[in-house]
């Protein structure tokens, strides 16, 4: 579903040229729910945001469901972006627009009537379980509900991948658990592959079916959480193996264990 082969992305620093991805490949199936890990400054969401070229790669080659996307002209970019939602750490949500009008947009840009704006919108929230907040403001939501409002928004337009941000690092732990219940439900029922970017073990543990560790810029090792007889080699593969899976029962025990 993704091939990124040989992503290079540098920026001038004051310091000099920094390699914040250096040469990267991975290869991320229909379906996988693929952990990005790493400690910070690794270059996780940088390698995050060329799948769909928020970051342009120096170098190497971005195939989402096989389109090379930097072949592509802005018009069928846009088209191929469509395909591929986006979450963030922060939400995102647009402050001065209710709910509703946060996640018709995505449909507004993409050409649809009013009526099936109304009809997409109510399917998205009543899928993250918010359709009573549909006229609220962004304002008047905790950062569960903006989050799962961000990510109605994300899956208005039936992506095939979900890149996630940080998805859960700006709420508690419960809250955690919940939008985890909906990124899997998501993944398995309307079979959107994920790709997550997290410093939260407990997440990767409870939602991840492969996992790849960054380091400086390139990736370290990448496995299959459920190879039991995997050897870690990184520290923060080590920690991962290590303890329990406290989300669990939240998205119904391990999700591809
Ligand atoms: N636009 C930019 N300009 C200059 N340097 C950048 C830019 N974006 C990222 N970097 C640098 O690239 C490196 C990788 O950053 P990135 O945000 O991808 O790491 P990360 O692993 O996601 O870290 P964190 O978990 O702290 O967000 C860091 O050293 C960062 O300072």
């Amino acid at each position: 579903m993704i091939s990124l082969r040989h992503i290079y992305k540098s920026f001038d620093t004051p310091a000099g040229t920094l390699a914040a991805v250096n040469n990267v490949s991975i290869e991320i199936e229909k379906g996988d729910i693929y952990g990005i890990i790493g400690f910070s400054g690794a270059g996780k969401s940088t390698l995050l945001r060329t799948i769909n070229l928020l970051e342009r790669p120096d170098s190497g080659t971005v195939i989402v469901d096989g389109k090379q996307l930097a072949e592509l002209s802005k018009g069928q970019l846009r088209q191929e972006r469509q395909s591929i939602g986006m979450i963030f750490q922060h939400f995102h949500l647009l402050n001065n627009l209710t709910v509703f009008d946060n996640v018709a947009f995505p449909l507004k840009i993409a050409g649809m009537n009013k009526a099936e704006r109304r009809k997409g919108v109510e399917e998205c929230l009543s899928i993250l379980d918010i359709a009573d907040k549909i006229d609220a403001y962004p304002a008047k939501l905790s950062g569960g509900q903006k989050q799962r409002v961000a990510i109605a928004r994300s899956i208005a337009n039936h992506p095939k991948v979900l890149l996630c941000d940080e998805p859960t690092s700006s709420v508690d732990p419960q809250t955690t658990g919940d939008i985890l219940k909906h990124l899997a439900h998501i993944n398995r029922r309307l079979g959107i592959t994920i790709v997550i970017v997290t410093h939260e073990m407990d997440v990767v543990r409870a939602i991840c079916n492969k996992v790849a560790v960054m380091e400086h810029g390139v990736i370290v090792e990448d496995f299959e959480m459920n190879n039991s007889n995997y050897v870690p080699k990184s520290k923060i593969a080590s920690y991962l193996f290590k303890s329990e899976n406290f989300y669990a029962e939240e998205v119904g025990g391990s999700l591809h264990g």
